[in-house]
């Protein structure tokens, strides 16, 4: 099921470093957000900031509200390991576990989270994840040879397959694409528009094409000056954000100006 974000007032810090800004957004269910904006800006860190991913860097610490379908992420009683397994990710560099089969692979976040599962509840679920990645017919035939033999747009496939068998509510991209080929690259931006019915997808990405390609909302991140932290400067439905942007520092970037 899609889930609805709301992030509001969220200030993002590396130990003493302010990196993201009194942050406020609303992520809309079964749509693509893109995260746009120059190097440093903060769009990584404030991707993992919703589902707590970035605590694994020690130091990061986040204050304000992120809040699922009503339910505050950052609450006392909030289990981060339950928190990944609803709002999924997907990296920059497609990471299979090396060692694993193409199964095993699809397999393991299911094994955590379902112990006892039948094997052939299993394998319905690895198909049905293999197929919503549009890897099926691909590694029908490989299933149990490694993953990492595949070919990158393959692996990042592979991920994504990973990340859903899971069925989380929320699929977070890191520049999914930018380790990838053309061809690889428009598999990926087919997969993501397919799986946008069923996903909440929030996506970060250097590529403005790709991001009026995919996205239905786009938000533009900068740095607020030289050294200082990143701020969202403007958030619209993504044509107007690169037709018609209301602020000047949007313009200025998504028409090349800097960045
Ligand atoms: N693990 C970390 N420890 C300390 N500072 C970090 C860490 N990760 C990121 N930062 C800092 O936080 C700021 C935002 O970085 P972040 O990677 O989120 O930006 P970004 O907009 O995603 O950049 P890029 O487009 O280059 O990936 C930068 O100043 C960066 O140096």
């Amino acid at each position: 099921m899609a889930t609805r974000i709301q992030v509001s007032g969220l200030d993002i810090h590396y130990d003493r470093f302010l990196a993201v800004q009194d942050v406020s957004m609303d992520i809309e269910p079964r749509q693509v957000t893109a995260l746009i904006g120059p190097s440093g800006c903060g769009k990584s860190t404030l991707l993992r900031s919703l589902n707590r991913m970035h605590e694994l860097v020690p130091g990061a610490r986040v204050s304000g509200k992120v809040v699922l379908d009503g339910q505050d992420l950052y609450g006392p009683d909030v289990d981060p390991v339950r928190v990944r397994r609803h709002v999924g990710m997907v990296f920059q560099r497609p990471n299979p576990f090396p060692t694993m089969s193409v199964y095993d692979n699809v397999a393991a976040g299911l094994r955590l989270n379902h112990r006892r599962m039948p094997r052939s509840e299993m394998d319905g679920r690895v198909e049905r994840s293999l197929r919503a990645a549009n890897l099926w017919t691909e590694v029908r035939d490989r299933l149990h040879r490694p993953g990492s033999g595949l070919s990158g747009g393959q692996q990042q496939r592979l991920c994504i397959a990973r990340a859903i068998a899971v069925e989380p509510d929320v699929l977070l991209m890191d520049e999914p694409c930018s380790a990838l080929d053309p061809i690889s690259t428009q598999a990926i931006e087919d997969l993501i528009l397919d799986l946008k019915s069923s996903y909440t997808i929030v996506i970060v990405t250097h590529n403005m094409q790709q991001a009026q390609r995919v996205s239905d909302t786009t938000g533009f991140f900068n740095l607020r000056a030289a050294g200082e932290p990143g701020v969202l400067v403007e958030m619209a439905d993504t044509t107007t954000l690169f037709t018609r942007p209301a602020k000047q520092a949007t313009e200025d970037y998504v028409s090349g100006r800097f960045g």
